[in-house]
């Protein structure tokens, strides 16, 4: 299994009115963390949400570890999860009952369900209130509940939508914590993010979309390089980037 990728796009497209996702094809290696950029509205939640199963695409093929998402998708959703950028949990619930009705949908053994969520709930801060009702919480309590949910399956593939969106210095660096953690015991990960530094500190490799197409990829280096900025931020070589494919889609 060592050369099959954690995720492959191949010819991706959804239209709406217009194409929101062109043809995309994307490569997300084994064992990476990948930060997808993008301008608002280039496609990127659409396509996080086609590899998720929640939206079919018109064209293309999703594979997640070697299994085609699209055929067998109840495969390629035991080894992922998804994280979207305004979760769901169930307001009645406390975050362990949350957790143990969440394992057993992934029919997780009991006692593994326990050790498992007693341990997200020590990383991400939520100790405290283990027992409380979740409909109390604060955005950014319920975005971390959210998160061990997503966890206690233990996935291979983490795929999430902005996920620091809305939390305080002290929640995003226990959530970028619990990510790298899992990156360092064997996850890939796949990260939507507006926030260039995060992606500049966290990311191996950055993917920029913009018209629903990839743009340019690689490490930091590579793409400064791509964009003729060497030394520059990621925010100098996102902008030239977009504006570059701007500038080439207007004259085509
Ligand atoms: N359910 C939908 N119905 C109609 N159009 C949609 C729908 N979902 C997305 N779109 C359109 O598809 C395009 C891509 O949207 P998408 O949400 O994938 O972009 P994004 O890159 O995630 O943007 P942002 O950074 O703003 O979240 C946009 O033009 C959007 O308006």
């Amino acid at each position: 299994m060592r050369d099959v990728a954690a995720l492959e796009l191949v010819g991706l497209s959804k239209t709406f009115v217009r194409p929101a996702v062109a043809g995309l094809d994307l490569t997300v290696r084994a064992g990476e963390f990948y930060a997808l950029l993008g301008p608002n509205g280039a496609g990127k939640t659409t396509t996080l949400r086609m590899v998720a199963g929640l939206l079919r695409p018109d064209a293309g093929t999703v594979r997640v570890w070697g299994h085609d998402a699209l055929a067998d998708p109840i495969a390629a959703k035991r080894i992922m999860a998804w994280i979207p950028d305004e979760p769901m949990i169930y307001d009645k619930l406390t975050p362990l009952e949350y957790l143990a009705f969440v394992a057993g949908l992934w029919s997780v053994p009991n006692a593994e369900a326990e050790r498992r969520a007693a341990e997200l709930l020590d990383l991400l801060g939520l100790d405290p209130h283990a027992d409380e009702r979740c409909e109390g919480f604060s955005k950014g309590m319920r975005q971390k509940v959210a998160l061990a949910g997503a966890l206690i399956h233990d996935p291979r593939l983490i795929i999430l939508d902005e996920p620091l969106t809305g939390l305080d210095a002290a929640a995003a660096r226990l959530v970028k914590d619990v990510l790298r953690a899992r990156v360092r015991a064997g996850a890939t990960i796949i990260m939507t993010t507006h926030i260039l530094e995060v992606a500049e500190r966290m990311a191996e490799r950055i993917g920029v979309i913009a018209g629903g197409r990839l743009i340019a990829e690689g490490t930091l280096e590579e793409l400064r390089e791509r964009a003729g900025r060497s030394g520059s931020t990621l925010e100098e070589v996102f902008l030239a980037l977009v504006a570059g494919e701007g500038a080439a889609r207007e004259a085509a």
